[in-house]
């Protein structure tokens, strides 16, 4: 069984440091003559699959849009990640799940065990509980090749009172994280399994993202502000992990599927132009 680390490092390899979001806001659904209804859900996101899930590395549908409209917006995740999956694309479900360690095990069961219709490539996780509290997470990931990403300084302004907070050992929580994501991925190659999410947003980190040997996923670029220039002064030397996320600057450009090639095209022409300086 490979891992998700050797999945994403030649999907990268083919494709391109890309990510791109799949976040059906109901402005986007009606600027693109679609109704705020499962039906205006399920046409946004054959639209998105059809135009891009055969060209871009990592496709992530963000899981709130699609819970909004109940069991049939579910239904709609589920048939997307299965046509993404199908086109090639490695899906992370950004769902930044979390809880006590008994509660995670059911989160693993429904994301990344194979046998169930939630079934993604990875899933974005949340460590408030404690990084320990996403064991079952980690081993079920570990188990079926999956992959699992670790909020670690995220990109919206708030998150820095929480992650930026000193425990007793002088640590902030964001290097805590760090660090426990890091031991996980150690030794492994090309990549580890274990990855990190840091905001394309928050400037110079005061972090060591040196040793995490996992891909750093890094949204907040276009709409949020972040730019593909700017990605050098926030992960300085751990640059080439980067795997750099859209959602609205791409889906903007829709709904006509060439539009939205021609802005997956540019924007990830940008990320190799950063990115290839590391
Ligand atoms: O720190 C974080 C973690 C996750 N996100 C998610 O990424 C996308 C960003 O969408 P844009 O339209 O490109 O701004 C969205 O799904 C967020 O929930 C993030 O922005 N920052």
């Amino acid at each position: 069984m490979e891992t998700f680390g050797v999945r994403l490092h030649r999907a990268v390899a083919g494709r391109g440091p890309l990510c791109v979001g799949i976040d059906p806001h109901p402005g986007l659904l009606a600027d693109w003559g679609l109704p705020d209804d499962v039906g205006g859900l399920e046409r946004f996101c054959r639209t998105v699959v059809e135009a891009i899930g055969d060209r871009v590395a990592v496709v992530k549908p963000q899981s709130a849009f699609f819970e909004r409209f109940g069991a049939r917006g579910v239904g709609v995740l589920e048939s997307t990640i299965r046509q993404l999956r199908n086109a090639g694309a490695l899906v992370l479900l950004d769902v930044k799940r979390g809880d006590i360690g008994s509660t995670v095990r059911a989160y693993a069961s429904a994301y990344l065990d194979p046998s169930s219709p939630l079934y993604a490539d990875a899933i974005t996780a949340s460590p408030y509980l404690g990084v320990g509290s996403l064991a079952p997470m980690i081993e079920t990931a570990a188990a079926h090749g999956g992959g699992v990403f670790v909020l670690a300084l995220t990109s919206n302004p708030e998150g820095a009172a929480v992650q930026r907070a000193v425990g007793a050992d002088g640590r902030t929580v964001a290097q805590t994280v760090i660090d426990e994501i890091s031991q996980l991925n150690r030794g492994v190659e090309p990549l580890g399994s274990f990855g990190l999410v840091v905001g394309a947003t928050i400037g110079e980190t005061g972090h060591d993202l040196g040793s995490v040997n996992g891909p750093l996923l890094a949204p907040g670029l276009g709409a949020q502000g972040g730019t593909p220039a700017g990605l050098r002064t926030v992960f300085g030397a751990a640059l080439p992990s980067v795997l750099p996320s859209y959602s609205r600057e791409v889906l903007g450009a829709g709904p006509e599927p060439a539009a939205l090639r021609a802005a997956t095209e540019r924007v990830l022409a940008e990320c190799r132009a950063a990115l290839a300086t590391a």
